[in-house]
Order: structure tokens, then sequence, then C-alpha cells
């Protein structure tokens, strides 16, 4: 965990999915570190949260409120903001929450929304969960990048632990995961709900691998290998 708070540390923004709020409460800034930044200097914490489903006593609140952590931003649909009083919305901005709508939660609607207006976010962190991550390993840019799936990812850590924590410490029990295929090679990719089919996953090669204690971690980078000097 001391590695993920030191890359916490190099990102403007950590990213997650509402289910990963609602199942384990992260606090999602760095702290297992010698010197850990001040609040202002810390990640500022950014959840996908379509229907507005994020408790308003959630530790990413509760740690603003208190000068701990940045201010969170809850990205949803627009379609859910409701004009009621009693709406999740006014208990979210009661709390602190900064609420940005979207017409559709794609991730370059998302990347843009983040890269713009005071947020300005260069360096964004994606911690999980299981959907977050399925659906931006199989997402292409509309935009820019290559156009392949993956192609909207520079960097993969994958850490693999000798810890049988069972489906709900993972969220990898969609059915829909097992067909995503990640493309290092030619094969073409399972197009998803809504997407058009992509020819050819982007390519990443092993930049760096390390052990830290018993945990075995990779860092892939998109690209080909550089060339040994
Ligand atoms: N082992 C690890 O390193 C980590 C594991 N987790 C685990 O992941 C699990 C949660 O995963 P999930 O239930 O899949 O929830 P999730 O955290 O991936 O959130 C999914 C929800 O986000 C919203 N959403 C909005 N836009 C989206 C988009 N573009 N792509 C995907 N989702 C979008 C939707 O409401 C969707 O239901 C938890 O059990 C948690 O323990 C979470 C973080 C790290
Ligand atoms: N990125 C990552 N690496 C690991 O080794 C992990 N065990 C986790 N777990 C997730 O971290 C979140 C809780 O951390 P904080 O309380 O925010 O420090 C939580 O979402 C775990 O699923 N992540």
């Amino acid at each position: 965990m001391a590695m993920t708070h030191y890359l916490r540390t190099v990102h403007d923004a950590i990213l997650v999915g509402v289910g990963t709020v609602i199942n384990d409460n992260p606090r999602l800034n760095a702290r297992l570190l010698p010197n850990p930044p001040a609040p202002a200097q810390q990640p500022r914490p950014i959840i996908l949260d379509t229907h507005l489903r994020t408790p308003a006593g959630c530790r990413l609140l509760t740690n603003y409120q208190q000068g701990l952590g940045r201010q969170p931003v809850i990205l949803h649909s627009e379609g859910c903001e409701g004009q009621d009083q009693k709406h999740p919305r006014v208990d979210l901005e009661a709390a602190g929450a900064q609420l940005i709508a979207l017409r559709t939660l794609d991730w370059d609607n998302i990347l843009e929304a983040l890269g713009k207006g005071g947020l300005k976010v260069q360096r964004l962190m994606v911690e999980g969960g299981a959907r977050v991550i399925e659906t931006l390993l199989t997402s292409s840019s509309r935009s820019d990048g290559d156009g392949r799936a993956g192609g909207l990812i520079d960097s993969l850590v994958i850490t693999v632990s000798p810890n049988f924590a069972g489906s709900d410490a993972t969220g990898y029990k969609s059915p829909r995961w097992q067909d995503v295929v990640v493309k290092t090679g030619k094969e073409s990719v399972a197009p998803r709900d809504g997407q058009e089919e992509v020819e050819e996953g982007a390519q990443f090669h092993v930049a760096k691998k390390a052990w830290f204690g018993d945990d075995a971690v990779w860092m892939w980078k998109r690209g080909e290998k550089p060339a040994d000097k």
C-alpha cells in the first residue's frame, strides 16, 4: 500500500467508481509515507457516480470537511439532478461535494471535464473498481490517441498479492469481465455495449517490475519497448 500512496502523490487526482466508495469507503489520500503531502497538495478525489449514490457521510467528504483532503468532485448523469429538496444532490452539495453533470459518462467526456475549468487535471490515477477499470481498458478515444482499446491509458500498474480476498473485495464478478480481452497482441477486442468494434488494442510493454515484500508489481507503459542503449 505504501507504493500506492507514493503513486497517489504524483497525480493531480484519484478516480474511483461509486461502487468502490460504497463498498470500501476509501480515503484516496497519501498517508503511509514518511513525509505525506499537506492536505492542499493531496490529489483531488473524483467519483464516477451516474445516479448520485455516493453516501453524504463517506470519508472522502468528511475528510474534506475536516480540512484533511481536497474537495471531492462527483461526475454524474445530467438526467439525475432532481429539483426535489430531498434529492441526494442537496445532501452531497451540503457535505461539500462539487457536482458536475455530463450528458454521458464515457471516457472522452470524463477526461474532457476533468481537464478544463478550475480542475485542470493533467495526471489522473484510476484506482478502480472493477467496472471502472473494465470500461477504461476497453475504451478508445473519439478525438485523439491511436483509436485503440486501452489507448487512453499511459501506464498500468498491476499488483499480485498472495491474499485470497474473494469477489466482494475485487468486484471482478461481472460476467462482462470474462469477455474482455486486454490487447497485447493482434486479436480483436470484443465490442462493448454502445461501442464500435476495435480492431486492435493498444500495446503495452513492461517498464518496471519489483517486489514489495510478498507483492509482485509490474508497471506497463503504452507503446513499443524502447530499444536497449
Ligand atoms: N483490489 C483493488 O486494488 C481494488 C478493488 N476495488 C474493489 O472494486 C469493487 C467495486 O467495483 P464495482 O462494483 O465494479 O464498482 P466501481 O467502483 O467500478 O463503480 C462502478 C459504478 O461507477 C459508475 N460509473 C459511471 N461512469 C462509469 C464509467 N465510465 N465506467 C464505469 N463505471 C461508471 C456506475 O454507477 C457504475 O455502477 C469493490 O468491491 C472494491 O473492493 C476497488 C478499488 C481497488
Ligand atoms: N491501488 C490499490 N492497491 C492496493 O494494493 C490495494 N489494496 C488497493 N485497495 C484499495 O484502496 C482503497 C483504500 O485505500 P485508502 O483508504 O484510500 O488508503 C480501497 O478502494 C481499496 O479497494 N488499491
